[in-house]
């Protein structure tokens, strides 16, 4: 019979139990201190030529360097609107021309034009503020079916992090304007608009253009989420639709001035 594993038969080998820590924002309760190998074998003893680029502390890193990468080159950016939708739209279709209209406007209202800078409704988004002399900005991503950038984009910033792209979307823009699309659209949609329900950004418009491809959903939210009480009805009105360009610009100017109001100081 195998000897019973004991801590008097492998007094090295057995986890280590620690009272309650806190490390950072990491609590730590009845935890096991299970590893048992030395710094130095960690360091020296490497599995392959890459691994430390994959562990997580190192991740860590990255992400880091990314906020870093994101926050330097978007700081002088002036104010700006980001535009989500389809990267499947094609140059021709009524949603690629609503999108091109309103880079266009945008850029004539004073804004800069952000998209995740790939194709279809960012396309056509940065070609319309592109082709309006204004900003014209893609905030691009790592995909494994890489589309890379689209010619309009003037100013490109790549990320390969998800979550650190939406936070430069968020912090350096006024609006979000989401033409139809599909899930990367509605993942944005949504994101925003949770920021706004939680008040952790405020006088925010989320602006749904293209009312008969968004009216689904909506009825959806009225019937299921406000009737079932897992929204409140004023949460409603966070959300605006439209099908009129001078209609998103209106939304946005107003949602400008009140920020300046509270502010005490006329929009610029
Ligand atoms: C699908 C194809 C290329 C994908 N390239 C993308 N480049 C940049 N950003 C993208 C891309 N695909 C999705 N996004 C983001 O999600 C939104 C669109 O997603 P949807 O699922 O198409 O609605 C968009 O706003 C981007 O931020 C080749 O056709």
């Amino acid at each position: 019979m195998a000897p019973e594993k004991t801590p008097q038969s492998q007094p090295d080998k057995q986890p280590t139990r620690t009272w309650d820590q806190q490390r950072g924002a990491v609590r730590l309760r009845r935890a096991r201190n299970c590893d048992d190998t030395t710094t130095d074998q960690r360091l020296l003893d490497s599995r392959g030529p890459s691994d430390w680029a994959h562990t997580d502390p190192w991740r860590v890193l990255r992400i880091q360097s990314e906020f870093v990468e994101g926050f330097g080159a978007l700081s002088e950016v002036p104010r700006a609107v980001s535009v989500f939708g389809s990267a499947r739209t094609t140059p021709g279709s009524q949603h690629y021309e609503s999108a091109r209209q309103i880079g266009e406007a945008l850029v004539n209202a004073g804004y800069a034009v952000i998209t995740g800078g790939g194709p279809g409704v960012m396309e056509a988004a940065n070609r319309g503020a592109s082709e309006a002399d204004g900003f014209s900005i893609g905030l691009g991503i790592e995909l494994p079916f890489e589309s890379g950038l689209n010619d309009w984009v003037d100013l490109g910033v790549n990320f390969r992090y998800f979550f650190v792209r939406k936070t430069m979307f968020l912090k350096y823009s006024q609006a979000f304007i989401c033409l139809p699309g599909g899930f990367g659209t509605l993942d944005e949609m949504f994101e925003s608009l949770t920021l706004v329900q939680t008040g952790k950004v405020t006088r925010f418009p989320i602006i749904l253009f293209g009312s008969s491809f968004w009216a689904g959903l909506i009825q959806w939210i009225r019937d299921q989420l406000v009737e079932n009480g897992t929204i409140s009805p004023a949460d409603l009105s966070l959300i605006h639709v439209t099908d009129s360009v001078d209609e998103v610009i209106r939304i946005i100017n107003e949602a400008q001035d009140s920020i300046y109001e509270a502010l005490s100081t006329p929009r610029q």
